[in-house]
């Protein structure tokens, strides 16, 4: 029987009450200053190694209130999976504190197991060649999961994750979107209190991503799982997370309102305008004209400012027969905080 993630944080376990003294507080996850550097040797000649540090977490401090969800994003290589296993227990950080519900993750792995969900995107914690519903059995016996909860747990991912006729099929024979629902079940049957998500829709089309979205938003209300979640897609954010954090190189760069994104990367609305017939480059204050085809033209305007006296005065000046506002694209706000650094000061 193979196991396809080893390092599976959540290995068995431990039976002891885990209740914990800090779970009164509000902060449930909390890092101070974590430091994470890797030794790393590469051959530069017959004999000779270079040995070289990877700060791949540069003193990150946040913390994370019980129930909230959270998006934490940044380029490849920015340090976000590095800061879940750190979450997780699997890695041990360098420097800095970090606490899960009071626990201290490298220190006390299995404990914590008991108390968080991890999916990794790009791995499977389920078993390889058995049928999806054998890794739920196992993980009921690993975790001693009262009979009666697995029960309603399991029910419940399966009618919400529609697996039902996924059940019986060995895992390695589930599509990338069906394995990753079978895999987000699997970090739930043990109710945890926190879930990580390290790039759960990555490689799914377009459908499985509004599935796993839909849960993830459903779970986070109904029961007040916290959840961090580290993703490339800037919609997985957008639709469920109201705060964001974006790290780079190591750092933390931003942390707060997904809205506050824009203010900072000075985003611009567009006002898409529709001509009677084509003119020239028109001229209102405010905004400026970025885009022109046939009789219809784009106007860039601060995404802060209303749109409202700018269509006033293009419509009692010019011959205006529609006109929509596009939203900023997150994308590009991001894109330009990374190009622009120095916009955060
Ligand atoms: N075990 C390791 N040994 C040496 N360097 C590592 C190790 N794990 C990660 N790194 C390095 O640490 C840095 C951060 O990697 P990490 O995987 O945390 O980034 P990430 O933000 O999750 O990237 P991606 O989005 O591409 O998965 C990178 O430079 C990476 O090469």
């Amino acid at each position: 029987m193979e196991r396809t993630d080893p390092t599976d944080p959540t290995d068995p376990t431990d039976p002891t009450d885990p209740t914990d003294p800090t779970d009164s507080t509000d902060d449930f996850i909390v890092l101070d200053g974590v430091e994470k550097v890797f030794d790393v040797r590469r051959k530069t000649g017959f004999l000779r190694r270079e040995r070289r540090e990877v700060r791949a977490v540069d003193g990150i401090s946040f913390s994370v209130p019980r129930g909230e969800m959270v998006g934490y994003i940044g380029p490849n290589g920015a340090g976000k999976s590095t800061t879940i296993k750190m979450l997780t227990g699997i890695l041990t950080p360098s420097g800095g504190r970090l606490r899960v519900a009071g626990i201290e993750p490298a220190r006390e792995r299995t404990r914590l197991a008991r108390r968080i969900g991890v999916v990794f995107g790009q791995r499977t914690t389920l078993w390889w060649d058995l049928p999806l519903i054998d890794s739920y059995r196992l993980m009921h016996r690993m975790y001693r999961i009262p009979d009666a909860r697995f029960r309603a747990n399991l029910d419940r991912c399966v009618e919400l994750l529609d697996l039902g006729a996924l059940l019986d099929v060995p895992v390695r024979q589930l599509s990338l979107g069906q394995r990753m629902r079978g895999d987000i079940a699997a970090a739930l049957l043990h109710d945890p209190d926190v879930l990580y998500l390290d790039k759960p829709t990555i490689g799914l089309d377009v459908i499985s991503k509004a599935k796993v979205r839909g849960f993830l938003r459903d779970l986070n209300a109904e029961s007040g799982t916290t959840v961090l979640l580290t993703t490339h897609d800037l919609q997985d954010i957008e639709q469920l997370c109201k705060r964001v954090m974006v790290i780079d190189h190591g750092r933390l760069m931003y942390d707060g309102a997904l809205a506050g994104l824009h203010e900072i990367g000075e985003s611009e609305r567009t006002l898409v305008v529709d001509f009677e017939h084509e003119l020239p480059e028109v001229s209102v204050a405010g905004a400026r004209v970025v885009r022109v085809e046939g009789p219809r033209q784009w106007l860039a305007f601060p995404a802060a400012a209303s749109a409202a006296p700018l269509v006033t005065e293009l419509a009692s000046a010019y011959p205006v027969v529609d006109l929509s506002v596009r939203e900023p694209d997150i994308e590009a706000v991001i894109a330009q905080m990374y190009a622009d650094r120095s916009a955060l000061g």
